[in-house]
């Protein structure tokens, strides 16, 4: 857990070094700042098995989805057909952000260790400011990667929290499904976080955590009502446990694949070639996001 009191900069870079340096690095490489700076990485991330998604990933309801078809997009799908075909290596590492949002202890930090880390622990250890995982995957022969960031749901931390919403590509609301109380408040987490980013711009999830807690009745009452909200909120709903591991490794293979081919899509419609896709843009926007706080001065003492 990075202490949140380091410079955002210092914080995001130390984190991703170290995230970094577990991945095999070419000795010429430039130094991880100067890659960072040009807004690029050039290396080829090693993808573990269990993260090579070949095909799309479902939905887990179709009430309340964000898109209900079973395959890629077919022009996404032939941009990174092209490639492999010209034998072209992906030169720059196409990476996306996820933000996780939610009131304290509603099982936000156990879900993303549950997928990055496969461990599910029982003690509640709050979050304190942010932290971060970059999970890296291989969709359709392209490697791609997810940075998760996990946010505290304790007030007093929101502001520095909040100062990592922008340049976000997905925007994950979690309320525990024991606890109607934090399936309202997702709203206005929804509503925050939409704040820091340009409307339209981020794919939503609505994830009711702790099923396990719940009898099959009202585990279907509490689904039902969480459907309503994620149709206003327009966002895709999922219900999983970290405890019991269950529709988890679902939830964020569909998240990373929706991701990835809205980024492709995005870099057509810019007309970013298939020769240059993978703009890795979001690091730079994430570069923005730090000079921002920076310049904000974030008050670490303002909550
Ligand atoms: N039964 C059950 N308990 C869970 C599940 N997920 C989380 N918990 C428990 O809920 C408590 C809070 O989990 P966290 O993941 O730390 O909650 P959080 O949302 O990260 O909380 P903050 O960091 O304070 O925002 C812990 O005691 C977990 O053991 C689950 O799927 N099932
Ligand atoms: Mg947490």
């Amino acid at each position: 857990m990075l202490a949140a009191r380091d410079s955002s900069e210092r914080f995001f870079l130390a984190a991703t070094t170290e995230q970094l340096t577990r991945i095999r690095r070419p000795p010429h490489s430039l130094t991880i700042m100067q890659e960072m700076r040009n807004g690029m990485m050039h290396f080829p991330p090693p993808v573990s098995r269990d993260r090579v998604i070949s095909k799309f990933p479902k939905c887990y309801t179709p009430q309340a989805c964000l898109q209900i078809k079973e395959d890629w997009d077919t022009r996404a799908k032939a941009a990174c057909k092209e490639r492999a075909d010209r034998h072209q290596g992906w030169d720059r590492l196409k990476m996306s952000k996820a933000v996780v949002v939610g009131d304290l202890n509603v099982g936000k930090t156990c879900l993303i260790n549950r997928f990055c880390k496969d461990v599910f622990d029982r003690d509640y250890k709050a979050t304190i400011g942010v932290d971060f995982e970059i999970e890296r995957f291989e969709l359709s022969g392209a490697p791609f990667s997810l940075q998760i960031w996990d946010t505290a749901g304790q007030e007093k931390f929101k502001c520095i929290a909040s100062a990592y919403y922008r340049g976000a590509q997905v925007i994950i609301t979690v309320f525990d499904m024991a606890d109607i109380k934090s399936l309202e408040h997702s709203w206005q987490w929804l509503d925050e976080a939409m704040r820091e980013n340009e409307p339209g711009s981020c794919s939503v999830f609505l994830v009711g955590t702790k099923s396990d807690l719940l009898a099959p009745e009202e585990r279907r009452r509490t689904e039902r009502d969480a459907i309503k909200i994620a149709t206003k909120m327009k966002a895709e709903f999922w219900s999983v446990s970290a405890k019991t591991g269950e529709n988890v490794q679902g939830f964020f293979f569909r998240v990373a694949s929706l991701a990835f081919e809205d980024s492709v899509l995005k870099d057509m419609e810019r007309g970013i070639t298939s020769t240059r896709i993978g703009g890795g843009d979001s690091i730079k926007s994430d570069r923005a996001n730090l000079e921002e706080p920076q310049s904000k001065a974030v008050n670490t003492n303002c909550c």
